[in-house]
């Protein structure tokens, strides 16, 4: 077998990277973390910081952080859940025509789980082709529900905030994070220039339509009821891992669910997403 991964370990943490025919990827396993995908013909499309802690001391910045198994913060627990900050586990990784599978795992312990009712452990199988498409299962191994919430939090790398379009999601409600106002609405396309955090009631597909790369990114997701957009602008002065203008190539477009999901007694459920990149004509 055609072997089109390798695994390395960089400062005490461990990449997997891939090569193809259809892209070039890298995922850390501390997070469980996509920090690589750009399939053929495409520049990458996933924005990296280039400060951003890379050594297991803190969540990597840009890629595809994993929040789970609560978004944002909350109080005495921290922000954005616990497996963005814990080592993964690589349980398979291997190549089926032309793409490339891996299945990930974390397991945040039965203790933690109990203590904070959520589902104990998540596994992720990641598929490397001219898409990228990632699945979440998640499992509740204890005699009631427990809870959850996640985002699969995209950054995006794009040409300009000044030259983008995201179409879906004008004229669907959403709640201002940075006001604190429920059912705000937009008849026209907002800037994009942040600080803008915003979490839209939407569980269908959306799209980043890139004048400047001259492409679109498009998201389809499902078990998802809420798209996250968020750009720090000028608070990014106070983001000690964003790159000095960094937060000027990218915009997060983060497949969600911010409110709690239930997980009967001893079952699993699952929640993704898949991404494509067009030129634009
Ligand atoms: O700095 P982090 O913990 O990674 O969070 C980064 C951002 O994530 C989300 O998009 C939230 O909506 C924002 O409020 C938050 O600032």
């Amino acid at each position: 077998m055609h072997q089109d991964f390798t695994v390395t370990e960089k400062n005490g943490i461990q990449f997997i990277s891939i090569q193809n025919d259809n892209c070039k990827a890298e995922v850390c396993l501390f997070g469980g973390h996509i920090t690589e995908w750009q399939p053929e013909g495409h520049a990458p499309v996933l924005w990296m910081s280039e400060t951003s802690a890379l050594d297991g001391s803190a969540a990597i910045r840009g890629g595809i952080p994993v929040c789970w198994p609560w978004f944002g913060p909350v109080e005495n627990k921290g922000r954005h859940g616990l497996v963005r900050t814990m080592n993964w586990t690589l349980e398979d990784a291997k190549e089926e025509s032309d793409l490339t599978v891996l299945k990930l795992s974390c397991d945040i312990g039965k203790d933690k789980a109990l203590a904070w009712s959520h589902p104990q452990i998540i596994e992720q199988t990641l598929i490397f082709g001219s898409r990228l498409t990632q699945t979440c299962k998640v499992v509740n191994p204890f005699n009631a529900p427990v809870n959850f919430a996640y985002a699969l939090h995209n950054y995006f790398q794009i040409g300009s905030l000044n030259h983008l379009s995201v179409p879906e999601l004008t004229g669907q409600p959403y709640y201002c994070k940075i006001n604190d106002l429920e059912n705000q609405c937009d008849t026209t396309e907002p800037d994009y220039n942040g600080p803008i955090d915003r979490v839209y009631q939407c569980d269908g597909p959306a799209s980043i339509t890139d004048s400047i790369m001259q492409r679109r990114i498009s998201v389809t997701k499902h078990g998802s009821a809420n798209w996250v957009l968020w750009n720090p602008g000028t608070l990014a002065a106070d983001i000690d891992d964003i790159h000095t203008d960094g937060e000027k190539s990218y915009l997060c477009l983060e497949a969600a669910s911010t409110s709690d999901i239930e997980v009967a007694a001893n079952s699993s459920m699952e929640f993704g997403q898949t991404i494509a990149v067009t030129a634009l004509d």
